[in-house]
C-alpha cells in the first residue's frame, strides 16, 4: 500500500457513508495464531484502515485481545502470531519492527509498528517547536540529532549546526530556524551528514517521516519571533529544553506558558546530566514536576528511561495532559536514543482535513533569482496540487486574487501536491514578493475568502501591570498573523490580570483572513493575553478602508455597518460563538494559574532591546534566499 491509497481509504472513510464492518470474529487475541482466510482478509482490512487514520502507520498489540480475555500468548502462539502480523504488512507494503515485549498474566505480549513504506516523493510530516531558555542546549541537541555526532561541552555540535544553517540559510534574517531529521520504514535515522553538511532532499527521499525542529530562539528579546514561531509555524508538537544545572529559570515557564495557552502538546528534555551535580538535578526535576502537575498545568509528568516507557508515553502523548520527561547528556549521548526513538514513534495531530477545502497560510516569502515569488507556508487544511488556482490575499483593500501554483517544494524536494499538517512552499507567478506579506493566505476559490478589518474575541489577561481600557493597542499574533490590533469595545470598562472579556478587535494597518475559534495571543511588552477568535467581521465596505477617520468615528461607522449586516453584533453572541466560547472559557481558565505564576516571575524581566530585523518598505522582512531554502 503506498501513500496516495493511504490517502485513499482516508477520503472514504470521511466522506462515504460505508457499512459497518463485522469485526467481531478479529477480536480474540489469538486470531493472529492461524486465521481462516476470511479472518485475514479482515485483519487487512482493519489493519489499513488504521494505518489510514493515523496517516502512514500504527502500533499493532500483540497478545492483547479486544474481548475481555486475559492478555499474553505462550511461545508458539506468540510466534506464530507474530509471522502473520509481518505477512499483514508484507501485503500492505509495510514494514513490522518490534518495540516491546512484556510478560503478561499468561505468557507475552507485545507491541509492533507498522509503517507503510512510501515512494520516493513523500513522508510523513511532524513539526516540533523547539522552546526553552538560552544555553538549554537546544542548538547542540538539534546539531547532535540530525548530524549523529556527539557535542564536547563547549558549543562543537552547536557549531556545526550554525555553520550548516549559515551555509544554508545565508541571507535570512530570520532567527526561526528549521532543521530535519529522517525516520526510515523501519523507524532508523537516515540524517547522514557530508563534510558537515545535510543533503535535505536526500533526506526526505529515504524517509517514511520526517521530524521537523522550529528551532525558536531562547532569549527574551526575540520573544515575538518565538510566539511567532509557535502560531505561525503551526507545530503538532513543543518539546521544553531545561539546562539541568540551571534549572526552571529564565524563559522556561514563558514558553511553557504559551505552549499551554496555544494548546501544543509538550515534552521536556533535560540536558547537561553528564555535568550536573545529582543533587541539583533532583531539585531541578523536582520543581519541574511541581510546577506541570499545578492546578494551571494540569499535566501528567512521566519520567521516562527505558524503551517501554518510550512506547507508552509516545502511544499516550496524543492527549495532552500527558509530558514525558527525557533526561539527557549531548556530551556522553545519554538517553538520546530513547529520545530518538521517542520522536519516531510521534504521530500527526492533523487528521481527516484533506477534504476540506484548501487553505495555506504563509509565514514567510522570497525573491528567488530566475523563480520569482516564491511564498512559504502551511497548508491547513485540504489538498493542493500543482497549478491549482487559489485565492491569494488580502491585500491592503481586503481583496482575494486568483494565482496558480507553478511549482511546489517540501523540504526543499519537488513534489505535485501538498496536504492538510505539511508545509510547503510555492513559486508563484506574476507577482511581486512586495505584494505579499506573512499572514495572508492563499485559499480554494470555493471558500469564498473574506477580509477582516474587526473581530470578536475572547481573552483571558494573563498579566498586564496596571489595567486595559478601551483603545488599548498590542499585537495579535493569530496563525502567521502578527499585527497590531486596538481594542474597541468591550463588555467591561476596564481589564486587570486574571480578567476574562469579550472584546472587539481592530487590526490598525490592513485586513486580515481569520477564522472562528482560531487560538490567538495578544501581547505587548509585559502584557500578555491569549484566547479565542469568536466571530470575524468581514469588511464589505470601503469606509473600513478609510482610516483617515478619526478612531471614533470610524468605529461609529463600522458599528453601524455591521449591525446592519448583523443585528446579532452588539447583543449577544450567536449560538455556534457561544459554544466556542464556552470551551475556551475552559481551556483558558486552566492555563491561568500557571502563566500567573509565570508571570510573577522577576527573573523574567529583562530590558527589551538588541537586534530588530529589518524590514523593507513594504512592511516585508528582508529575506532573499534561494528556493530550496524556503522549506
Ligand atoms: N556538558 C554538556 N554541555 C552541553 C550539553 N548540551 C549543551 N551543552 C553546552 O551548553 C552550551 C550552550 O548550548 P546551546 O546549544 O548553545 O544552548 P541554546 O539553548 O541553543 O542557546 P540559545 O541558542 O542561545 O538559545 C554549549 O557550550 C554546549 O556545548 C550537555 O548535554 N552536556
Amino acid at each position: 500500500m503506498d501513500q496516495s491509497e493511504v490517502n485513499k481509504i482516508n477520503e472514504q472513510m470521511q466522506h462515504l457513508q460505508l457499512p459497518a464492518v463485522d469485526y467481531s470474529s478479529i477480536r480474540s487475541k489469538t486470531v493472529l495464531v492461524s486465521p481462516t482466510e476470511e479472518q485475514f482478509e479482515l485483519l487487512q482490512k482493519r489493519l489499513k484502515e488504521r494505518i489510514a487514520e493515523s496517516r502512514g502507520e500504527t502500533i499493532y498489540d500483540l497478545g492483547i485481545g479486544e474481548d475481555g480475555s486475559d492478555n499474553g500468548l505462550d511461545p508458539e502462539e506468540y510466534d506464530a502470531s507474530l509471522a502473520t502480523l509481518q505477512s499483514l504488512a508484507t501485503t500492505l507494503n509495510a514494514d513490522c519492527v518490534e518495540l516491546r515485549r512484556r510478560k503478561a498474566e499468561k505468557g507475552q505480549t507485545g507491541q509492533y509498528l507498522i509503517r507503510i513504506k512510501v515512494d520516493e516523493t513523500d513522508f510523513m510530516e511532524i513539526r516540533v517547536a523547539v522552546v526553552g531558555n538560552v544555553d538549554a542546549g537546544k542548538s547542540t541537541l538539534l546539531g547532535v540529532l540530525t548530524h549523529g555526532e556527539l557535542d564536547n561541552g563547549r558549543g562543537f555540535a552547536r557549531q556545526r549546526l550554525f555553520r550548516h544553517k549559515h551555509e544554508l540559510e545565508s541571507g535570512r534574517t530570520s532567527s526561526v530556524g528549521n532543521d530535519i531529521l529522517g525516520f526510515d520504514s523501519q523507524g532508523n535515522v537516515v540524517n547522514r551528514a557530508e563534510h558537515g553538511n545535510l543533503d535535505w532532499v536526500k533526506i526526505c527521499e529515504q524517509s517514511a517521516k520526517v521530524i521537523t525542529f522550529i528551532d525558536l530562539a531562547g532569549h527574551e528579546r526575540y520573544l515575538k519571533t518565538t510566539v511567532f514561531g509557535m502560531t505561525g509555524h503551526a507545530p503538532d508538537f513543543g518539546m521544553l529544553m531545561i539546562g539541568a544545572n540551571a534549572g526552571i529559570i529564565g524563559m522556561t515557564k514563558e514558553h511553557l506558558g504559551l505552549s499551554l495557552a496555544l494548546s501544543v502538546p509538550v515534552f521536556v528534555v533535560v540536558t547537561k546530566i553528564d555535568m550536573c551535580p545529582p543533587n541539583i538535578l533532583q531539585e531541578t526535576l523536582k520543581l519541574l514536576v511541581k510546577i506541570l502537575k499545578s492546578q494551571g498545568c494540569r499535566k501528567v509528568p512521566v519520567m521516562v528511561r527505558t524503551a517501554d516507557e518510550v512506547v507508552l508515553s509516545a502511544t499516550n502523548f496524543v492527549s495532552e495532559r500527558l509530558c514525558p520527561i527525557f533526561q539527557v547528556s549531548n556530551v556522553t549521548g545519554e538517553n538520546l536514543d530513547l529520545l530518538k526513538m521517542f520522536l519516531n514513534l510521534l504521530t500527526t495531530r492533523v487528521v481527516g482535513l484533506d477534504e476540506l477545502p484548501a487553505e495555506f497560510q504563509i509565514d514567510d516569502t522570497y525573491s528567488v533569482p530566475g523563480v520569482g515569488t516564491v511564498v512559504s507556508g502551511t497548508c491547513l487544511q485540504g489538498v493542493i496540487k500543482l497549478n491549482d488556482v487559489l485565492m491569494l490575499g488580502p491585500d491592503p483593500l481586503g481583496h482575494f486574487q486568483p494565482i496558480p501554483v507553478k511549482s511546489i517544494h517540501r523540504k526543499r524536494m519537488n513534489v505535485r501536491e501538498v496536504r492538510s499538517g505539511q508545509t510547503a512552499s510555492f513559486a508563484l507567478k506574476k507577482i511581486k514578493r512586495s505584494q505579499i506579506r506573512k499572514g495572508m493566505v492563499m485559499v480554494s476559490p470555493e471558500l469564498n475568502p473574506q477580509a477582516c478589518w474587526e473581530f470578536e474575541g475572547e481573552i483571558l489577561v494573563l498579566h498586564h501591570p496596571t489595567t486595559i481600557s478601551q483603545r488599548y493597542q498590542a499585537m495579535v499574533h493569530c496563525g502567521s498573523i502578527r499585527q497590531t490590533a486596538s481594542i474597541i469595545t468591550m463588555n467591561k470598562d476596564c481589564l486587570r490580570t486574571g480578567d476574562k472579556a469579550l472584546v472587539r478587535f481592530k487590526f490598525i494597518k490592513h485586513p486580515e483572513y481569520i477564522k472562528n475559534g482560531q487560538r490567538m495571543v495578544f501581547r505587548e511588552g509585559r502584557t500578555k493575553a491569549v484566547g479565542n477568535i469568536l466571530k470575524p467581521l468581514p469588511h464589505t465596505s470601503a469606509t473600513n478602508v478609510n482610516r483617515s477617520k478619526p478612531a471614533k468615528m470610524q468605529r461609529n461607522t463600522q458599528q453601524q455597518n455591521q449591525q446592519n449586516q448583523n443585528p446579532n453584533v452588539n447583543g449577544t453572541t450567536s449560538n455556534a460563538a457561544a459554544n466556542v466560547s464556552a470551551n475556551a472559557n475552559n481551556d483558558v481558565k486552566a492555563n491561568l494559574d500557571a502563566v500567573l505564576e509565570i508571570s510573577t516571575d522577576k527573573r523574567n524581566i529583562k530590558p527589551r532591546g538588541g537586534k530588530r530585523k529589518r524590514y523593507g518598505p513594504s512592511g516585508q522582512s528582508e529575506n532573499t534566499a534561494p528556493v530550496e531554502n524556503a522549506q
